[in-house]
């Protein structure tokens, strides 16, 4: 059957290792096209690639500008295979009508069960007496050295991550406090602090778990870490832009605050052989990960299976359902129809030109399925049409006004 992309035409590239669940999962689809990379590729060679392909995926190191998505002309989604997906122009790639999916959930339980055991290394000063017994000394003592029980964990972003934390800590005995600028639900006995400044008045550990945003960029500096009590503790798996890095480093120096533990930062290396650079470099009391709060196997294999699966979903049948830059629809198998989509700028006057173009051809639409944002709209349309009518209507749709894409899907 004649359609806008067979499936053994559409070029999957794969970046930054995502698993091979990923793979697998394409393969088992039908995907025989697919480039994979174990790390993030130089900006010009990431061009040059995603020029070629119709689906990406990547994790956090590849930025997705505008340039590069512009530049991408045969690609028609993207996939981030983890949470965050500040590293792609979500605006841009509406625009271009390119929708982005990410794992929402998988690794969440991970970056959680890291953050209560940096939480109970820091209380404990294990990264300093770690590092001291590997140079050969020995401090057997109690100063500086706390039991989790009791003690307030402040948790700054009470979302998917933030939430389990409390949780978790709860069950150690931990008193959790959280902030967040949306009404949360506190689970088990956490409170909402009043404010940002009140959490940090109080805890003696704050974690930070909201997502990079301009509201949030620089959102710990050096008036916020001077309100932290006198030996706090900060944990940051968040995104390296939240935290003043320097900021943070001169109140570790001064003994304001009593250890850190950072799994993120402002410049990253973009893969496993850069050199890593940080003002916290030699610090024995601050634990550093290169931000792996979310690589565990288990949650890399689900991530793998999600991402693909939403990336395959939409290539297959169309549905958008979780984009997070898009019209969400869920759409049901028509098999005796012909699918086609179409992607266009939200102005007046699409649908009807969409419409009459099927009524003025005496085409009939078996079904229809319209989802909109004040910028896109997405329509994908069931059909009793052979292939030939099927490719007219194809370049007829492509020829309407404001139209970003279409696509005979089957
Ligand atoms: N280190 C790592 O490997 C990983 C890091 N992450 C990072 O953790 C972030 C949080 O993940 P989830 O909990 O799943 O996200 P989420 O979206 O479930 O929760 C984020 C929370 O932060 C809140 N928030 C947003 N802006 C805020 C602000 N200005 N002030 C206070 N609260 C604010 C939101 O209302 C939400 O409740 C991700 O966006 C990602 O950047 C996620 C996974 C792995
Ligand atoms: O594992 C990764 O590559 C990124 C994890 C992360 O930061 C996220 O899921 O937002």
């Amino acid at each position: 059957m004649k359609t806008s992309y067979p499936k053994e035409d559409i070029k999957v590239l794969l970046l930054e290792g995502v698993s091979q669940s990923a793979v697998e999962s394409f393969r088992r689809a039908g995907y025989s096209q697919i480039e994979f990379h174990e790390k993030s590729l130089p900006e010009a060679e990431l061009k040059a690639r995603i020029a070629e392909a119709h689906i990406v995926g990547i994790r956090s190191r590849s930025h997705l500008t505008k340039d590069i998505l512009e530049n991408a002309r045969r690609l028609i989604a993207v996939g981030c295979f983890c949470i965050g997906t500040n590293q792609v122009d979500l605006e841009a790639a509406r625009a271009l009508g390119v929708p982005v999916f990410n794992a929402p959930y998988s690794n969440t339980r991970s970056v959680a069960e890291l953050v209560i055991a940096e939480a109970i290394m820091l209380l404990r000063g294990i990264p300093q007496k770690n590092a001291l017994c590997h140079r050969g000394g020995w401090t057997k003592s109690a100063a500086g050295s706390f039991e989790t029980r009791d003690k307030v964990l402040g948790i700054v972003g009470y979302g998917h991550i933030g939430t389990q934390i409390g949780v978790l800590a709860e069950a150690l005995g931990m008193r959790v406090i959280f902030h967040d600028v949306e009404t949360k639900l506190s689970l088990g006995n956490a409170r909402a602090a009043s404010s940002l400044d009140d959490l940090l008045e109080r805890a003696d550990v704050v974690t930070l778990h909201v997502p990079e945003t301009p509201a949030t960029k620089l959102m710990i500096g050096a008036t916020e870490l001077a309100k932290m009590r006198k030996g706090s503790l900060l944990i940051n798996a968040s995104r390296g832009t939240v935290v003043d890095i320097d900021a943070l480093a001169a109140a570790l120096r001064s003994e304001h605050l009593a250890g850190a533990a950072v799994d993120v930062f402002p410049v990253e290396p973009k893969g496993n052989d850069d050199a890593f650079v940080s003002p916290l470099v030699g610090m024995d009391n601050v634990i550093l990960t290169p931000h792996i709060g979310g690589s565990t196997l288990e949650a890399q294999d689900n991530i793998g299976i999600e991402v693909a699966s939403k990336l395959v979903r939409y290539s297959d049948n169309g549905s958008t359902l979780s984009a997070v830059n898009f019209p969400e629809v869920t759409l049901p198998e028509h098999p005796n129809s012909r699918r086609l989509l179409h992607i266009h700028r939200n102005v007046p006057g699409v649908l009807s030109r969409i419409n009459e173009l099927f009524s003025a051809g005496n085409i009939n639409i078996d079904a229809q399925f319209l989802q909109t944002d004040p910028q896109v709209g997405y329509v994908v349309i069931d059909v009793s049409a052979d292939e030939a009518q099927a490719a007219i209507l194809k370049d007829k749709l492509a020829a309407i006004p404001g139209t970003l894409r279409s696509r005979v899907l089957y």
